[in-house]
């Protein structure tokens, strides 16, 4: 084990004292709050992802980005060397790392990690610093710099080196941190982004090779949420070009990062983004958050003078158009490769019921449901050989199977399904869920099958829903169980949320859970009708306000 210089460590940490009113806790992705906040966290993530490579002997990532927050806020998110995210196992000593009171108490915790571990497996894999560093990215938040200073402080007060990764999405972060620690690992960091539009433009290339453009001219509009995105799109839109997708981007950096802009924005509200142009019926447009982990489509059905109406495609629907596909492709396998294939969609209690039914019944394929939160759904879906997860947010993406790769490229050569699932396996960022990765993956699959918007659309109908936020003046209180369909705390609560549900038509349902990563409690509700929805969500909400110390405005 690698000799660590605590009294450097209670030094360094003296530079960057927890502002004695906040208490972090590592929330659905990681740590996020107002960026004032933070410079502690920050930097004791800084030590913890350095012990973590230290204790690994590889690299670790950290990404700084409040994702689809406001402007104000920040926060982080921890890379392991495969490009997933910080096992669940780690997340309390992150807390309580994070939650220490004194610089004494920072140098415990840590002592604790490296020498206890929480993970007796990882305890006795070698150090070998030198050849390890943790690798640092950041989306286009002004508090980026600073907070960036501060996790750089806790990696060298472990004495790792550090590789910045610069302006980058969290998906690119996590594909990079992969390569870097891959057999094959690229000159630089630079390199290892190159690689990876490399991997995902070329398969895309190849999947749509010699099919005509899309009836509509190949134009995609894409609100790029003022985010990182934009700051890589605009540097590939020419070469998709040639390969007949015309990218037009909108909401590039001049407007305010995620305000009224955004797949968080767009899927919640169910509105065209701030900064579009007047749309014309069907025209494709989508939807990335601020650090281009989501994706949802968009458009408008109808016409003008009789008034449109807004159509969205959400992760459910980009999920059942990806396992509709894939689906079709394993059939063509011969049964050597692929008569045991064991294919599973996961989806959050978000996801529309209409969603699960089509996925169930018309695919017949399996549905699993995790809590809320990719690390679920990315665990889930490595229990398949092909595991399809998003959440309705547009935050997913799809996993193959070690072994049915090896399968897959066995048969590449005589099998063109083969070989499709193997440029699939490429064009799918399968590090983590990712914007970009998803649009080559739409675009592909609608231009394989020659689809328009309206046919993907109409795969199945949404149920109408609704979802709302309230706040309560500590949502901790309300805890949840059945991956987050029902309530156990404040006891009494689930009891009055079923009434109120019975008095709705059958099919109807709703829950509640406190949000991971703002101070709010999510209501979600599904119902025949739109108003019903709407209704049944308010009076939850207010069900939800009156047991569990609402604050604020009553819903
Ligand atoms: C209902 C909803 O959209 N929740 C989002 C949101 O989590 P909350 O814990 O609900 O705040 O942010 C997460 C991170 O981006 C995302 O994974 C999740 O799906
Ligand atoms: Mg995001």
């Amino acid at each position: 084990m690698t000799n660590i210089d605590y009294v450097k460590v209670f030094e360094s940490s003296s530079a960057f004292p927890r502002p004695s009113s906040f208490c972090p806790s590592y929330g659905t992705a990681g740590f996020r709050a107002d960026a004032s906040l933070l410079l502690s966290t920050l930097f004791r993530c800084g030590l913890l992802v350095a012990a973590r490579s230290l204790l690994l002997g590889k690299s670790c990532g950290l990404m700084i980005t409040a994702s689809h927050n406001q402007v104000s806020d920040n926060g982080v998110k921890l890379i392991e060397p495969d490009g997933s995210m910080l096992p669940q196992d780690w997340e309390p000593a992150a807390t309580a790392l994070a939650q220490c009171s004194t610089d004494q108490e920072v140098v415990d915790s840590l002592r604790s990690i490296l020498t206890t571990g929480v993970s007796a497996s990882t305890l006795n894999t070698p150090s070998c610093e030198g050849i390890l560093s943790v690798l640092f990215g950041y989306d286009n938040r002004p508090s980026a710099p600073d907070l960036l200073k501060a996790a750089v402080a806790g990696v060298a007060a472990l004495g790792v080196q550090h590789q910045d990764v610069g302006f980058v999405t969290t998906p690119m972060m996590h594909f990079v941190v992969h390569q870097w620690n891959s057999p094959c690992r690229p000159a630089s960091t630079h390199e290892a982004q190159e690689t990876y539009f490399e991997t995902l433009i070329g398969a895309f290339e190849q999947l749509v090779e010699g099919l005509p453009r899309p009836p509509d001219g190949g134009q995609l509009l894409i609100d790029c949420a003022n985010g990182v995105g934009a700051h890589h799109l605009v540097k590939v839109q020419q070469r998709l070009w040639s390969a007949g997708l015309q990218m037009v981007l909108f909401n590039t950096g001049d407007g305010q990062l995620n305000m009224e802009c955004g797949a968080d924005h767009v899927q919640k509200e169910r509105v065209a983004p701030t900064g579009f142009p007047e749309l014309k019926p069907y025209s494709r447009c989508c939807s990335v958050d601020g650090d281009a982990d989501r994706l949802v489509y968009f458009t408008v059905a109808g016409s003008t003078s009789e008034g449109t109406t807004m159509l969205l495609l959400d992760g459910d629907k980009i999920a059942s158009l990806t396992a509709a596909f894939i689906k079709d492709l394993l059939k063509q396998l011969p049964d050597s490769v692929g008569s045991d294939i064991k294919v599973g969609v996961i989806q959050t209690a978000y996801a529309n019921g209409a969603s699960t039914s089509y996925v169930k019944e018309q695919l017949l394929l399996s549905v699993e449901c995790t809590p809320t939160g990719v690390k679920y759904l990315h665990q889930a879906a490595h229990s398949y050989d092909v595991g399809v997860y998003w959440e309705a947010n547009g935050h997913g993406t799809v996993l193959f199977s070690a072994e049915l790769l090896r399968r897959l490229e066995k048969a590449e050569r005589v099998c063109s399904a083969a070989k499709d699932l193997l440029l699939l396996s490429k064009v799918i960022n399968q590090t983590v869920g990712d914007a970009f990765s998803g649009i080559l993956l739409v675009e592909a699959v609608l231009r394989r099958k020659a689809w328009s918007l309206s046919q993907w659309d109409g795969l199945y109908q949404d149920m109408p829903s609704r979802q709302i936020k309230l706040k309560v003046a500590d949502r901790a209180l309300i805890t949840v169980e059945d991956a987050e369909r029902k309530c156990v705390t404040p006891a009494g609560l689930q009891k009055d949320i079923d009434a109120l549900i019975s008095e709705y038509p059958a099919g109807s349902r709703a829950f509640v859970r406190p949000s991971g990563t703002e101070d709010a409690v999510r209501v979600y509700s599904e119902a025949p009708t739109q108003e019903q929805a709407n209704d049944l969500a308010c009076r939850v909400g207010k069900a939800v306000y009156l047991q569990a110390g609402g604050v604020g405005p009553m819903p």
